[in-house]
């Protein structure tokens, strides 16, 4: 069955999870096989450049925009089937570049790849309108609270006058007690709730690590809610999470089966990771207080 190729990944207020989308759901895919090209169309923020190595030097989807470099140049690898086109962190360059050249870049990716996922700035802006109309399918994205799914009425609109067609809603960070629910949520946009992703604390962790959510905490809430969204997406079985005999998840999608003392072993070095990184969460938040 052929597919939808070009996702642009939306919301109307900023901050709500659109990075993580895109990159989640990415990966998620990239686990399955599927080669994947994720594209910071956000041009002002570098939201992707943590999750790829670059120098002052690196060409980025800035030097491409400006016409000083070629897509190849601005691609990165993150992980396996999976590459970032980063836009850099310049505002000087920034001021260069012709979101124009963007219809070039998707067109080219278009073709090399099985999807494209491109993470859009938030608010109402010419470079907010240009990829919701090159994508064959806008997911929004919103926090269950009232400011942003009102928001995101105003991206759905933005779309639809793009020449774009909102797929469904992504409804991020919830909880138990959420403002809204989230049917009514989708309700009151008049689209599908395509999933729901959980408040996890291992999201923003895995920004500090600069390493996907579901490859840095495999079988998190979080993670095993992006899986199934990529799955329903592609059509395909979320790939399967197993169990070994002392209790200790094992993802297979993560290639991680094994055997337990190995398992274990990771299992502990996860952990250490994770001190680390809350760690270094708490002295950044304190030595910007
Ligand atoms: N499910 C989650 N649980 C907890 N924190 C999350 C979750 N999803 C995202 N976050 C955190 O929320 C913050 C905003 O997420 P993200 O950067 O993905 O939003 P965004 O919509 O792309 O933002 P911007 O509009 O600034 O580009 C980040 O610190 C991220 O780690």
């Amino acid at each position: 069955m052929s597919h939808e190729t070009v996702y642009a990944i939306a919301s109307g207020k900023g901050g709500v999870g659109k990075t993580t989308t895109t990159v989640n759901l990415g990966t998620a895919l990239a686990e399955a096989g599927k080669r994947v090209a994720i594209v910071d169309t956000d041009l002002g923020m570098a939201n992707l450049a943590g999750f790829v190595s670059l120098t002052p030097d690196s060409m980025t989807l800035h030097d491409v925009l400006s016409g000083d470099a070629s897509i190849d140049d601005a691609i990165y690898s993150i992980t396996e089937n999976i590459v970032a086109v980063p836009s850099g962190t310049s505002l000087d360059e920034y001021a260069d570049t012709s979101p124009e050249g963007l219809r070039e870049v998707v067109a080219e990716l278009r073709d090399r790849f099985d999807y494209v996922f491109l993470d859009v700035g938030a608010g109402v802006n010419h470079e907010t309108v240009l990829p919701l109309g090159l994508a064959d399918s806008v997911i929004l994205v919103s926090t269950p609270e009232p400011a942003a799914v009102h928001d995101s009425k105003k991206t759905l609109e933005l779309t639809e006058r793009a020449g774009g067609a909102v797929t469904g809603l992504v409804v991020t960070r919830t909880l138990p007690d959420s403002d809204i629910s989230h049917d009514e949520i989708a309700t009151r946009l008049e689209t599908d709730l395509l999933a729901t992703i959980p408040e996890d604390s291992a999201a923003r962790e895995s920004v500090y690590a600069g390493t996907p959510l579901i490859v840095y905490e495999p079988d998190g809430p979080a993670a095993v809610a992006y899986r199934q969204l990529a799955a329903d997406l592609a059509g395909i079985d979320v790939p399967e999470t197993a169990t070994d005999e002392t209790g200790t998840e094992l993802s297979v999608a993560a290639g991680q089966a094994g055997g337990g003392s190995d398992a274990d072993d990771e299992h502990d070095e996860r952990e250490a990771a994770h001190d680390d990184v809350s760690s270094a969460i708490t002295e950044a938040e304190s030595s910007t207080e």
